[in-house]
């Protein structure tokens, strides 16, 4: 089964607008050799219309790395596919989750729930544009639909259009009255649905989304029949927790990593940036949470929050601050 695919995505790290960009990944990959990684969602008309193609740029490091696309024009999203294609993505994916207005004013995202046959279409044309394998985020329905109808449809749809691999944010999105916070929290899970799927569409590889936040949770949807699981807010708040332990708890393959490591070996990539014009900030942003729960965590995250964005900081902050946690 899934002979096609280039890597088995039991762990996905989930995209996340203003937070996965590629500091984010890069530290991410330098916690976990395996787990997949996933951009923010990028618009596929900012992409064709050339305003957002700095946003494609990545490291070699990323590696598997998956471009997460927003849109719902087959043509415009098959031009977006084939960018991230060029730029070297293994992987493009269309965003059937988000329930933002921003998103909904362009008829993508969540509301794609209601137009399975324009998502089949939209498939279909970005396959026909690109090598690499192409895939599916949704939820299991908006508003009033009835999840049980309406998610095996949609699967059915995407399926038949050549998408063999899909993940499923366990809840409704609502698109009225929620703000898209509210919506990754208020809509109740429902773990059984998602697990129900994989027995009716054994052929498609089904990840699970969303509360997910640990390892021996993931570990008990995958032994449970699931394929694979993303994780969103806990893998970026809580990175050492998740990642650190993942290769091989989840893939049964390397060793574990350790956060004073994987910080240490952040500073020539910190280096790069500010030499390329870069802001230190940027890029430790994303590791506030590195040591979250681990004595020192408190004085870590002040230092580096605080520090980070004085004029001229540079990597010696992390180091300085290092010393509140590595014993
Ligand atoms: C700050 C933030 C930004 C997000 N941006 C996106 C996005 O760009 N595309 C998307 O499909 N989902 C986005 N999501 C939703 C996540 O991918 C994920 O589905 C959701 O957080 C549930 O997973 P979790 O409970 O593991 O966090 C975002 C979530 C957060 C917290």
């Amino acid at each position: 089964m899934f002979k096609s695919l280039k890597y088995n995505a039991r762990l996905s790290v989930a995209p996340m607008m203003d937070w996965t960009d590629r500091h984010c990944r890069y530290l991410h990959r330098l916690l976990s050799g395996r787990a997949l990684l996933y951009t923010e969602m990028v618009t596929a008309p900012a992409l064709v219309r050339g305003g957002a193609l700095h946003l494609l740029a990545f490291s070699p490091e990323e590696h598997p790395v998956a471009l997460q696309l927003g849109g719902s024009d087959p043509e415009e999203l098959a031009q977006a596919a084939r960018l991230g294609g060029e730029a070297g993505y293994d992987e493009i994916n269309l965003n059937c989750g988000c329930p933002s207005d921003r998103v909904q004013s362009g008829t993508f995202g969540a509301v794609l729930m209601k137009h399975p046959g324009l998502v089949a279409e939209c498939v279909a044309a970005m396959r026909a544009a690109v090598d690499v394998e192409v895939t599916v985020k949704c939820r299991i329905g908006v508003d009033d639909q009835d999840p049980e109808t309406v998610l095996p449809q949609f699967l059915e749809q995407i399926a038949g259009a050549g998408c063999q691999r899909v993940t499923i944010h366990a809840r409704k999105a609502w698109l009225q009255g929620l703000s898209p916070k509210e919506n990754r929290d208020i809509p109740p899970l429902d773990y059984d649905l998602v697990h129900r799927m994989k027995a009716r569409f054994p052929e498609l590889h089904i990840s699970l989304n969303g509360g997910i936040d640990t390892l021996a949770a993931a570990r008990a949807h995958l032994e449970a029949g699931l394929d694979g699981v993303m994780i969103g807010r806990a893998a970026y708040h809580q990175p050492a927790d998740i990642l650190c332990q993942a290769d091989p708890l989840i893939h049964g393959t390397g060793e574990a990593s350790d956060p004073v490591t994987a910080a240490r070996a952040m500073l020539p990539y910190i280096e790069a940036h500010l030499a390329s014009g870069g802001r230190l900030h940027q890029v430790t942003r994303h590791m506030l949470g590195l040591f979250a729960g681990r004595p020192g965590a408190r004085g870590w995250r002040r230092m580096l929050s605080e520090g980070a964005v004085r004029p001229g900081a540079g990597p010696e902050l992390v180091e300085a601050a290092l010393g509140q946690v590595a014993g």
